[in-house]
């Protein structure tokens, strides 16, 4: 089976004719999804992009990733939001948190830039980067977002000194939209390879496409098995409402109705660290709007045990898990016996790390559940490639249908512009010269 639903940690909160009473409305919000009438309705690409993608550009994909890993040590990544999480949750989640340390052979370092606008941890990277051979990929939807174009200016002049302006061309690839924006300008100007992001793709639903594909790819994760993944996950996902993806939309619906108002993604494996931040963009920018939303957030166990687990155990009672339980960790540690067993462990001589986690993660739940924080809980067998494309894909298809039954255009972001007019104001950027003065007045 690809992945399970555990409904156990939901006994006390969500009885089974709710879940059949919400049916028909689960319905209406999957076939408006998939008919494609509803809301936002020009941005469903991804609904059949694991069918329907070009396989040329995937084949050039490959043959890119080919050359970066052939010609750089490092691979810089430049990107935000729907521009960055993706890959880089895709990298973590196949190969581990310390990818850079270990990686395949053969493959570059990976590390991001563009996706905050902190100087320090730009010139972090470029030391990190110092004599040695590295490639770029930029990548942006619109070609304007000012925290890649700001990290863009810097390695490209970094590239050009060191390679001169031609041999910069064969290092920088750029993914953004086929014909609109700076950046594809900019690329067409200096003839880099481009790779397009859809037109009818949004930012966060775009991992699947060039975005997340070309980095995977260069990292050594196989995109083959990324793509059957996620077909698989559409083949499983669709049509009826006897499925995971509209179960779970109609759980977090009656949860919702019974005051749970924030939904924590959790994970038992740091691998899984920058999933948890790919699925709080695709559900906060989904959702959150209209004054409307569950708040969807991730925390890591046991790490967070440590730390929130106190609140989740015993705080304001607003919140519901939805763990996901990785059943096989990438490789295996058996605790051993000692001598003076002064540390208290030896009852658990011989027993795998993964078992204490796995006790971890059954005792917890029934902690939580007894606590008050109902828990909905996936498990999968293997964080591999074709499950994190299964997990992208089930994601996106549960969140659809979840905004529908929300009542919101799921595929726009309306509120994230408030604070970058505000900034592009207060910068002095031309044409908002009034709101300057008038925010500057109240500061
Ligand atoms: O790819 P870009 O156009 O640079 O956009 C990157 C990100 O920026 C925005 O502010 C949006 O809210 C996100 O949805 C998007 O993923």
């Amino acid at each position: 089976m690809s992945m399970e639903l555990k409904m156990s940690g939901l006994w006390r909160y969500v009885q089974d004719d709710e879940i059949h009473d919400a049916e028909p409305l689960v319905k209406v919000a999957q076939d408006t999804l998939e008919s494609c009438k509803g809301a936002g309705n020009d941005f469903l690409g991804w609904l059949d992009l694991p069918e329907n993608y070009d396989r040329e550009e995937f084949a050039r994909i490959k043959q890119a990733a080919e050359k970066i890993r052939r010609t750089a040590d490092v691979l810089i990544v430049i990107g935000i939001g729907g521009s960055y999480l993706g890959a880089r949750a895709a990298i973590e989640f196949v190969n581990g948190q310390m990818y850079n340390q270990i990686r395949p052979e053969g493959t570059p370092e990976v590390y991001f830039a563009g996706n905050n606008i902190s100087s320090s941890y730009l010139n972090d990277l470029v030391k990190i980067v110092g004599d040695r051979d590295f490639c770029i990929n930029v990548i942006s939807k619109s070609g304007t977002t000012t925290e890649p174009a700001i990290a863009f200016r810097i390695f490209k002049e970094l590239c050009e000194k060191k390679y001169g302006r031609e041999g910069a061309k064969e290092r920088i690839f750029a993914t953004t939209d086929k014909e609109r924006g700076a950046l594809k300008q900019l690329a067409d100007d200096e003839g880099y390879e481009t790779f397009v992001v859809p037109d009818d793709i949004g930012g966060r639903f775009s991992v699947l496409t060039p975005v997340g594909l070309l980095p995977m790819a260069a990292a050594g994760v196989n995109i083959d098995e990324v793509m059957k993944g996620a077909a698989q996950a559409r083949i499983e996902n669709r049509h009826t409402t006897d499925h995971l993806a509209a179960k779970y939309a109609a759980l977090r619906s009656i949860l919702h109705r019974k005051g749970k108002s924030m939904e924590i993604l959790v994970n038992y494996d740091p691998a899984l660290v920058m999933f948890g931040e790919w699925y709080k963009q695709l559900f906060n920018e989904s959702e959150g709007k209209d004054h409307k939303g569950i708040f969807a957030t991730s925390a890591n166990f046991s790490t967070d045990l440590h730390s929130i687990g106190q609140f989740i155990q015993d705080g304001t009672r607003m919140m519901f898990e939805t763990v996901l339980w990785v059943r096989e960790p990438r490789s295996e540690s058996i605790i051993k016996e000692e001598k003076d067993d002064i540390d208290g462990l030896n009852y658990l001589a011989g027993k795998s790390v993964q078992f204490v986690n796995s006790k971890a993660y059954q005792g917890t739940l029934l902690a939580h559940v007894d606590g008050g924080t109902p828990n909905i809980v996936f498990e999968i067998d293997r964080a591999d490639a074709w499950h994190f494309g299964y997990l992208v894909y089930f994601f996106e298809k549960a969140c659809g249908i979840s905004g529908y039954l929300l009542g919101v255009n799921p595929f726009d972001q309306p509120g994230v512009e408030a604070y970058k007019k505000n900034m592009f104001a207060l910068l002095g950027k031309k044409g908002y010269e009034q709101r300057k003065k008038y925010l500057e007045g109240r500061m």
